[in-house]
């Protein structure tokens, strides 16, 4: 899960300014100054996207958050808007990725308060909705556009892949930032939705053609759901579902090299040691099922008030002997116990002494300390839950969005099909967007690769992220230097002693043969609801 953008096929800078000068005569010939100083004195090329894309009174008043002169207005208690406007008033386009914490508490509550009353009154967007097949709008003499599409995810199943074949058509326009993660609640509270739109800037030179917006978190966010059901109703929207226990692997490999590449200070390396057995794809698929059985009998026995084990907890302690007071069997005399003895006898046996929790405290507080250094270099991906998580909720949230979208705008992939029969795959996504097909090539495996995880890149700041890697940004000012050297589009890398090709032609991670049938019979239920959802089998 990575963000990402690209820069090739950029519109040509006059190009741009021709479209703006005909519509924003001031922005264009700040653009064509290239540094005057009124544009030196902002911070960073999205302030400079923002000023050109705001009319000149918002720009004038708005504080580009320098510190000691950014000046934020509260709203005034009778501020009112009766349209949803990408200039709204009192959010002016902080820079949130420079702002002190206090200062984003302060964008927060005001946007906040702000964006309250926008909520409850609009009745549709300000502007002027333009004759396209994109979304864009006139509004105060600047044009802005949103996506004419959502890639919706699920994370680890292709969805660069996708994103790098669906460049290739000539009338999609990749956004700046392949995942603005616009939707999810931490973000939207803390930005606007003209900070938003500068993403899909690179279509609005480009009448014909589309955009879109590929955060693959959007499955499986309500608000997602919601919002673009209420501002953008008619969007397309893919998803794309890979076999969950492929899908858990690869969440898993990811979160390791995360780790690997983020912990590298030696007394980090130190701490991990002796804990890499546990962090294996093994021992962690194992604490993730328990860890759902667990879950999933304190649900069935209606025990609310249960704490479940989360995290790395469950790491197969050593036993205390009876004798020296441990009566770990003791575990399964209960209800709970019991429950979750019955739904995998050997798991529950073999992690008996910390469900009983009789594991040793000191063994339990280096855990602690370990855990928070995987949370933290892995960014979270390393938990056993998660990795399962997703791919046991395809169907569920599937089926939400279907709840509220008719069935012709939700198109769903099997990352399989990408792999043998991308042509064909592609033919039917870019006519399902209203496009005639086109070409994609050969290749049709991409990943992201690099040392950084999205979390530590995912800055309000960091539109400038270029996928190319080494590729010599083509800007005046270089794209964010940080990101820049972290992140490239590449293949994927084969492990040929680790993978195995299926008759399709799919290239499948190998996995133990007892973990990879207990994690099946997991999956068995949710997969055959999504087999009937989409009125396929898809062999998982
Ligand atoms: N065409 C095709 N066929 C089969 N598998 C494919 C294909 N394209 C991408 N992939 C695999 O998908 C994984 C990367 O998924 P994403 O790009 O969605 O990852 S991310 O969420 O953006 O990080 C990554 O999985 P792993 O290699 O297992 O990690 C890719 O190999």
């Amino acid at each position: 899960a990575l963000l990402v953008v690209r820069q090739h096929r950029r519109i040509p800078e006059e190009q741009a300014d021709d479209e703006l000068a005909a519509s924003h005569p001031q922005s264009a010939a700040l653009a064509r100054a290239r540094a005057p100083p009124a544009a030196m004195r902002l911070r960073s090329r999205t302030e400079r996207l923002l000023a050109e894309l705001q009319p000149p009174a918002l720009r004038e008043g708005a504080a580009l958050g320098d510190g000691a002169g950014s000046e934020l207005e509260a709203a005034p208690e009778h501020a009112k808007q009766t349209c949803y406007s990408f200039n709204r008033a009192y959010c002016p386009p902080l820079n949130l990725s420079v702002q002190t914490s206090a200062q984003i508490a302060q964008t927060f509550s005001y946007c906040q308060q702000f964006a309250r009353l926008e909520d409850h009154t609009p009745l549709g967007f300000c502007g002027r909705r333009l004759p396209r097949r994109n979304p864009c709008w006139r509004e105060r003499g600047a044009t802005s556009c949103l996506p004419h599409f959502f890639m919706l995810g699920e994370m680890k199943c292709g969805t660069t892949s996708l994103y790098q074949l669906l460049d290739r058509h000539p009338h999609v326009v990749p956004p700046l930032t392949k995942e603005p993660r616009f939707l999810m609640p931490a973000r939207y509270r803390t930005t606007t939705l003209s900070r938003y739109a500068i993403n899909f800037k690179p279509v609005i030179s480009r009448v014909d053609s589309v955009t879109f917006d590929a955060s693959p978190v959007y499955l499986r966010s309500p608000l997602a759901r919601d919002w673009i059901k209420r501002w953008l109703p008619h969007a397309k929207l893919i998803a794309l579902v890979r076999d969950p226990v492929q899908r858990a692997y690869s969440h898993w490999k990811m979160g390791t090299e995360w780790l690997s590449s983020k912990c590298t200070r030696r007394e980090e390396v130190e701490q991990l040691r002796p804990w890499q057995a546990h962090l294996a794809f093994g021992a962690m698929m194992e604490r993730g099922l328990l860890q759902h059985h667990f879950r999933a009998c304190a649900r069935e026995l209606g025990q609310a008030s249960v704490a479940v084990p989360r995290g790395l907890a469950l790491i197969e302690l050593p036993h205390r002997p009876a004798a020296a007071g441990g009566n770990d069997s003791a575990v399964f005399d209960g209800e709970l116990g019991r429950c979750i003895l019955s739904k995998d006898p050997s798991l529950a046996i073999k992690f008996r002494s910390e469900l009983a929790g009789q594991a040793p405290r000191h063994k339990v507080d280096s855990l602690r300390a370990v855990e928070r250094l995987v949370m933290r270099c892995s960014e979270s991906m390393l938990t056993p839950e998660s990795a399962l998580a997703k791919g046991l909720a395809y169907s569920k949230e599937l089926r939400a969005w279907a709840e509220l979208f008719p069935r012709s705008q939700l198109l769903v992939i099997h990352t399989d099909d990408l792999a043998s029969s991308a042509q064909r795959i592609m033919n039917a996504t870019f006519s399902f967007l209203g496009l005639t097909p086109v070409d994609v090539g050969t290749q049709s495996r991409f990943c992201v690769h690099g040392k950084a995880g999205v979390m530590d890149v995912l800055q309000e700041d960091d539109n400038e992220i270029d996928i190319r890697g080494q590729t010599p940004h083509t800007g005046d000012e270089p794209p964010n230097p940080k990101a820049y050297r972290r992140l490239h589009v590449g293949p994927c890398g084969e492990d040929e002693a680790g993978m195995l090709k299926t008759s399709s032609g799919a290239l499948h991670h190998k996995i133990d043969a007892e973990l990879q049938q207990r994690l099946r019979a997991l999956f068995k239920p949710s997969n055959e609801d999504l087999y009937a959802f989409l009125g396929r089998d898809l062999g998982w």
